[in-house]
């Protein structure tokens, strides 16, 4: 049974001569606990799918569903509950607060849950353990190593115990030691705690770790919809 949907997602941008197309109706199904690879040269739309699947952007016509339930009359704080509640980011463009520690960083997601005082920090801990930077729980996120800064993001993706974590070019900016144990614990959350991970990436290693491939071209999905 399908953990997420898109049916028939267009997402056009800009208006009169500057209409785009970026997305031209993408109908795929992503399975509960699957692991899945995103590709397709740059342009092709693969972030803006990531972005609709999220439910961080709504499509211009047709339908995402989670859980079998249609997503599209969610709306403000109760959409940004279910996304809490459900989607871990590891997303270049969600920064962590630069002056906060590594463990407030990592505690934000259950603040805005309202999960409070012990409890709180005792789950960022084992969230923060989980990806080996206990040693670096009181540090300023802004005094790490790129490596250590990503997996603080997995940190704080993972914190709430998403259903699904999406992560965009999670090993972009790193060497490919530093890149290869990011990805490890990735996979390692995929396998032990059953985490569905949906990955856009440019690496072709990094893609075929993921059980599938979805290939998307010109906003089409060209291969591994189904
Ligand atoms: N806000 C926007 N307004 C207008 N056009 C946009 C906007 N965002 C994206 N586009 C266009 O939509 C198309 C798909 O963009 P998208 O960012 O989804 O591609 P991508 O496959 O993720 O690319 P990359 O691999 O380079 O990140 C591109 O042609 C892009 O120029």
């Amino acid at each position: 049974m399908s953990l997420l949907e898109t049916q028939n997602v267009v997402r056009t941008y800009g208006k009169g001569t500057t209409k785009f197309d970026a997305l031209r109706g993408v109908s795929l199904a992503i399975d509960k606990g699957e692991s899945v690879a995103i590709i397709g040269k740059s342009g092709s739309g693969k972030s803006t799918l990531m972005h609709i699947m999220a439910l961080l952007d709504q499509p211009t016509s047709g339908s995402i569903l989670l859980d079998n339930q249609p997503t599209n009359k969610i709306k403000g704080r109760a959409l940004n509950k279910l996304r809490n509640q459900t989607f871990g980011f590891v997303f270049q463009q969600f920064f962590l607060n630069a002056q906060d520690t590594v463990l407030e960083n990592v505690m934000l997601p259950l603040k805005i849950a309202g999960v409070t005082g012990k409890r709180r920090k005792e789950l960022a801990l084992a969230a923060i353990r989980a990806v080996d930077l206990e040693s670096k729980a009181q540090n300023k996120a802004s005094n790490l190593s790129g490596g250590q800064k990503q997996r603080v993001c997995i940190a704080r993706a993972l914190v709430n115990e998403p259903q699904i974590i999406f992560a965009d070019e999670p090993t972009g900016n790193l060497d490919s030691t530093t890149g290869e144990m990011v990805e490890n614990i990735l996979f390692k959350l995929h396998r032990e705690k059953g985490i569905t991970l949906i990955i856009v990436t440019h690496d072709p290693d990094l893609a075929q770790k993921c059980q599938r491939q979805i290939q998307i071209k010109d906003g089409l999905v060209v291969e591994g919809g189904e």
